[in-house]
């Protein structure tokens, strides 16, 4: 261990010395044995090395270059200069985190690469691959510039320090892009200053530790790219949620394909959710940059600083150490997970004993140690994140011979499932134990409103037990799922080939009352505001968004403002006419034209990404529904956002999780 703690990593074209492996053989050539050492490695942590290395290089470093400099002072980075950031995946993660660096960075060039060239050209052209509310004005915005009546920030402020060159203007400047994507990753790695990893890290499908450990081939193939492509020096950040220790195995890697370059490892976890992705990337709880115990270690952490500094105050910059940074992604969300599977828990026991589940949250959440946040049961919960994570963390656990841990966690997502299931359960039940013959309406797809990401819905282990009854139609509607994403992830069902063809059980509706006519029962199972019979506190948005709104801040010149002048206040209530993402309707009228779509375009008047927003946030009329509905109209509320007295005005039967039944 203590070969790396002593690597000078201060001269950026020194040799870096590996980490000693356990076994002592050398590194694999092939890819897929290098993926089989990626997993076996990983986990291969002894609990002592795992525990004690941040120690010994912090005790080791300590004494070398003592003391180091502080990585939330801005010069601490004054010799690194980032002129030009990558980031690799074109995804959730990637894309909206690329686009707000690029926003409040306008000096910096910011490209995304992805090898899908599909999703690549969506981001230049009009129809984003991911929705976001309040995204695609920012993508516009830093994509496409402006046109206004000044130079560009760039030109006027080229020697100001990094992510300080809007703040010394109150007009609206004309902006270049600074934004791009592309496909040509390895000419962007070789241009690069900083990397960001942002690729996919799923659960494993096959193999050793098949269904729990992270399956790391696109973070093995995005580091061997980098190893091939980057420049010396060059500074990689993890923004993927990976295993604990992984900053160690990319070390290892980039050593067995470029040995003796070096290169700084950062680990920057994202916390952002889907659905608020834009506020949560400008208004972040936390920003955490994991960094080694080294003078070069805590430039580059310092320079990566100095990017979020640009928007984000320094006092909500944490610096860490690699694995800690790693390590606190995985626990944050197996926290938040387990809060949604215990108040789960508690809602089965409030169907038994008549108690109410929100009555429930409501008092407990009163509790300041407890808090108010992750308390709504529900079905489950789904997305592309909760459930492999904890798997994750549960097979890291098991790795370290801690099994006592590792089942603690397991039950989060055995009681997730728990729920799924009586949810569907009932449903069968109460439609007295045969679907044969009859028509399921599904409500939202989604795992959460405000998104259209089809992945890992609870709904679809919901539809799965449903088929096994037999039913005659299964009809889905979503606001904003695309119907490809649906039907990519219905095929996925062992026994669904073929049952979303013409003619098959299930059926993708664009249209909600279509859908819903003749019914046997209503599935409501996204939280859409657009389901909801009672008004909406704050109705679905889309390019409107529900960002906090600033002090001082016009909506012109929001993101200008320097973070010590904005002070956030919480968003008017009732809310005012919603702002375009912030920036104002001036300054969108100064946006360079967009990318033209093609006539042949298939997205512009398809299902999902391609409909009228207005059209997605008009309220479902219930009444309607409750007269073309088949008696006795059940509805199964999964998500527990139906005001039960309204519903019963309307003659329909309400289930709902962590109630007894309305009717
Ligand atoms: N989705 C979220 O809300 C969220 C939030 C926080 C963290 N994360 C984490 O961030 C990471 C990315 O998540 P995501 O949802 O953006 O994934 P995603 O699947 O939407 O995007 C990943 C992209 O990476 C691309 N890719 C993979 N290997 C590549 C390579 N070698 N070169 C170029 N492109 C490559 C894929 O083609 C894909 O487009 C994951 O580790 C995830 O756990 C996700
Ligand atoms: O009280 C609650 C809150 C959420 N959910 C469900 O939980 C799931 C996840 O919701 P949420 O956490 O809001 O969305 P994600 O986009 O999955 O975000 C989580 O996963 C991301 C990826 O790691 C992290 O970055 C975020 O911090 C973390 O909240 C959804 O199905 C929700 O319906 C509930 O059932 N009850």
């Amino acid at each position: 261990m203590s070969v790396w703690a002593e690597a000078s990593l201060d001269s950026p074209t020194a040799r870096t010395p590996s980490l000693e492996r356990s076994n002592g053989s050398s590194l694999p050539d092939t890819p897929s044995e290098m993926s089989s050492y990626l997993n076996a490695e990983v986990y291969s942590i002894k609990p002592t090395d795992a525990m004690a290395l941040p120690l010994q290089i912090n005790t080791r470093q300590r004494a070398l270059h003592a003391p180091l400099p502080d990585i939330l002072d801005p010069n601490t980075a004054a010799n690194v200069r980032i002129r030009h950031i990558c980031a690799i995946g074109a995804g959730y993660v990637g894309g909206p985190t690329a686009a707000i660096i690029a926003l409040h960075n306008s000096n910096v060039k910011v490209t995304v690469i992805d090898q899908d060239e599909r999703r690549i050209k969506s981001w230049r052209g009009r129809h984003l691959p991911i929705h976001e509310p309040g995204l695609e004005r920012i993508v516009r915005f830093a994509r496409d510039g402006t046109n206004g009546s000044m130079d560009t920030i760039s030109e006027q402020h080229q020697d100001l320090p990094m992510g300080q060159a809007q703040a010394g203007s109150d007009r609206n400047p004309s902006r270049r892009p600074n934004l791009f994507f592309s496909t040509a990753c390895a000419e962007t790695i070789a241009s690069s200053d900083m990397i960001l990893l942002a690729v996919n890290t799923p659960t494993k499908m096959h193999g050793v530790g098949a269904g729990r450990a992270t399956d790391m081939a696109a973070i093995e193939g995005a580091v061997r790219d980098i190893a091939l492509h980057a420049k010396p020096g060059t500074l990689l950040v993890e923004k993927s949620t990976v295993p604990c220790k992984t900053g160690q195995l990319i070390k290892d890697v980039l050593e067995a394909y470029r040995p003796g370059v070096v290169f700084q490892i950062l680990s920057n976890p994202e916390f952002l959710s889907e659905g608020t992705a834009v506020r949560d990337l400008l208004q972040p709880d936390r920003v955490i940059i994991g960094c080694e115990s080294t003078l070069s270690g805590h430039r580059a952490a310092a320079a990566l600083a100095n990017l979020y500094a640009a928007w984000i105050p320094r006092s909500n910059i944490i610096p860490t150490n690699i694995w800690s940074a790693e390590l606190c992604k995985l626990a944050a969300n197996a926290m938040l997970a387990q809060r949604i599977s215990s108040i789960n828990s508690i809602s089965a026991v409030c169907e038994r004993t008549g108690a109410d589940v929100n009555e429930v949250a409501r008092s407990i959440g009163m509790d300041p140690r407890i808090g108010t946040q992750f308390l709504k049961a529900g079905f489950g919960f789904g997305g592309s994140c909760f459930r492999k994570d904890i798997a994750s963390l549960t097979y890291l656990a098991e790795s370290l011979a801690l099994p006592e841990v590792a089942s603690y966690w397991q039950a989060v997502l055995i009681m997730n499932d728990f729920q799924r299931d009586r949810f569907a359960r009932n449903v069968i039940s109460r439609l007295n134990n045969t679907l044969r013959g009859k028509k399921i309406t599904i409500l939202g797809y989604a795992f959460k409103k405000n998104t259209g990401d089809a992945r890992e819905s609870p709904a679809l282990d919901v539809i799965r037990i449903l088929m096994q009854e037999h039913p005659h139609t299964i009809a889905i509607f979503d606001p904003l799922c695309s119907e490809s994403d649906v039907k990519r992830e219905l095929a996925v069902l062992d026994d669904c080939r073929g049952l979303v063809q013409p003619n098959g059980p299930i059926e993708i509706v664009t249209d909600s009352y279509l859908a819903c006519a003749d019914s046997n029962a209503i599935l409501v199972l996204t939280d859409w505001d657009m389901f909801k019979n009672t008004k909406p506190a704050t109705p679905d948005k889309f390019e409107a968004t529900e960002l906090p709104q600033l002090d001082g801040a016009t909506p012109a010149n929001i993101f200008r403002l320097p973070h010590s002048v904005a002070r956030v206040t919480k968003p008017p209530s009732p809310p005012q006419t919603p702002k375009m993402t912030g920036i104002g309707t001036d300054l969108a009228e100064d946006l360079m034209s967009e990318p033209e779509c093609p006539p042949s375009c298939e997205e512009c008047g398809s299902f999902g990404f391609g409909k009228d927003s207005r059209e997605i946030g008009h309220p479902l009329d219930w009444h309607r529904i409750s007269r073309s509905v088949k008696e006795p109209r059940w509805v199964f509320d999964g998500r527990g956002i139906l005001d039960a007295r309204v519903m019963l005005g309307l003659g329909f039967r309400l289930e709902t999780l962590g109630r007894q039944s309305m009717w």
